[in-house]
């Protein structure tokens, strides 16, 4: 049986209450990739007016986990991951893309770039990321 992915992933998406404070949107989801979007707006930036590197995080660990959990296939976790913020977020909307770069039987590490969009559509690099994503649930001995 085909795995409705975009289905499965907004199904759990939608149950994830800090994604909704945020208004973010998961844009696409596939057997190992997700893009998820968040708008722009005065209540997620910092005092210089770039968007808050908090925020650049939550798209990069839940696009990170959404593509790693369809790696492995089910619900998961992120272990760890690492980001390097580029380039300032100053722009309309912030997306990140990320895939699953290596799946394994109780791993995927995956791989996420975020960009900030302008009103003309053009996009710019602003952060980087890379991550593991485990297997959700506890071991059956
Ligand atoms: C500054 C650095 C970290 C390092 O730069 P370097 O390696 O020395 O490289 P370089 O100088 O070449 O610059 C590279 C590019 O960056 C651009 N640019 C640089 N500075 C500015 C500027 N002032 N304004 C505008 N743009 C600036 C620069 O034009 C260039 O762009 P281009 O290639 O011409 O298009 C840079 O990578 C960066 O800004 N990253 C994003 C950091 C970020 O947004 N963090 C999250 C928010 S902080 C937070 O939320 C937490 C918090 C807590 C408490 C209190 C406060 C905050």
């Amino acid at each position: 049986m085909t795995m409705d992915h975009a289905g499965f992933a907004q199904s759990i998406f939608k149950a994830q209450p800090f994604s909704m404070f945020l208004g973010a949107e998961l844009t696409a989801a596939g057997p190992d990739s997700a893009e998820i979007r968040v708008t722009n707006r005065p209540e997620i930036q910092q005092q210089h007016g770039f968007v808050h590197g908090g925020v650049l995080s939550y798209l990069a660990d839940n696009a990170l986990t959404f593509a790693g959990g369809l790696a492995l296939g089910g619900d998961a976790l992120t272990a760890e991951y690492k980001i390097n913020y580029v380039r300032p977020a100053v722009g309309e909307y912030v997306v990140a893309r990320a895939e699953a770069t290596v799946t394994t039987r109780r791993q995927a590490v995956c791989q996420c770039s975020v960009y900030v969009v302008s009103e003309q559509g053009e996009e710019r690099l602003v952060a980087v990321a890379q991550g593991t994503i485990v297997r959700a649930g506890k071991q059956e001995d």
